[in-house]
């Protein structure tokens, strides 16, 4: 996996939400995006995944420019996201939420249903076999056949990365993953998205949980205004003059 973006820019009339940023994710890291509110942080990710297109700069994933391609190309060329309120089917089983992400994987998957060949009926399997294992892993097997909207919160906010990763993403994009999460559930994201790098995914977030961030990223990026102040290790962004100005206050990080 090579993802390096360049002078990324995107503007909204007169406001400029992105402001010329250069950022280079490590394969198999967890690299985090922080800020204050209306920094730029998700039209950062908007652009990158063909929401909105840059005005300018490019966005380069394995050698490739993504930049002004629509999200399901984007997505089937190996970039998976969650958003920041989540966008659960409420009505569907957990299990099929999970097998809707997988299912751009398959090539023809509307024909195939149409006839049902023995080709679909396999693939079918193995996607309801992968998509299992990923339910296993966030500890959902029991809940399968329920509907998505009657998981508590932070079970929901889990459906949705199992969701994103059924597409067997080589990056992954976590939109604010912790929001409205209490301390528990907090703590078990963070074992999720450790084991998660542990498995080889390379995970691009962000989040405003400062004590989850710092004890989680390998690399944190720092965005104000669109633009990026700072970037390195916890300990180099907590202890940046610029940054604890900007957003993490005098107090540091609680
Ligand atoms: N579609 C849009 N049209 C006009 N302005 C927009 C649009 N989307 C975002 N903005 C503006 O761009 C700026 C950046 O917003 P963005 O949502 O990217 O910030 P953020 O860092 O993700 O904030 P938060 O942490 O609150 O989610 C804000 O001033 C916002 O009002």
């Amino acid at each position: 996996m090579n993802f390096n973006i360049e002078r990324l820019r995107k503007t909204f009339g007169g406001l400029v939400a992105v402001n010329d940023v250069d950022l280079t994710v490590q394969e198999g890291t967890v690299h985090a995006i922080i800020g204050p509110n209306g920094a730029g942080k998700t039209t950062f990710f908007n652009c990158i995944t063909g929401i909105y297109p840059p005005n300018s700069g490019a966005v380069v994933f394995n050698g490739e420019h993504l930049e002004g391609l629509p999200t399901h190309i984007i997505s089937r060329k190996g970039i998976a996201r969650t958003f920041q309120n989540i966008r659960l089917f409420r009505y569907m089983s957990v299990l099929d939420n999970v097998m809707v992400g997988a299912h751009q994987l398959t090539k023809y998957f509307l024909w195939s249903l149409a006839i049902r060949s023995q080709r679909f009926k396999r693939e079918e399997r193995d996607i309801r076999e992968f998509c299992l294992h990923l339910l296993e892993k966030i500890g959902l097997v029991s809940k399968q056949h329920d509907f998505a909207s009657s998981l508590p919160y932070g079970e929901q906010r889990k459906l949705e990365i199992a969701r994103a990763l059924a597409s067997k993403p080589q990056l992954l994009l976590l939109d604010e993953p912790a929001a409205g999460m209490n301390d528990r559930e907090t703590a078990d994201l963070k074992n999720y998205i450790v084991s998660l790098r542990e498995e080889g995914y390379t995970i691009l977030i962000i989040e405003h949980d400062m004590k989850l961030v710092m004890s989680l990223a390998d690399t944190i990026s720092v965005i104000d205004y669109g633009v990026k102040i700072a970037e390195g290790t916890a300990a180099e962004v907590q202890t940046n003059e610029l940054v604890i100005e900007a957003y993490l206050g005098k107090g540091g990080v609680k």
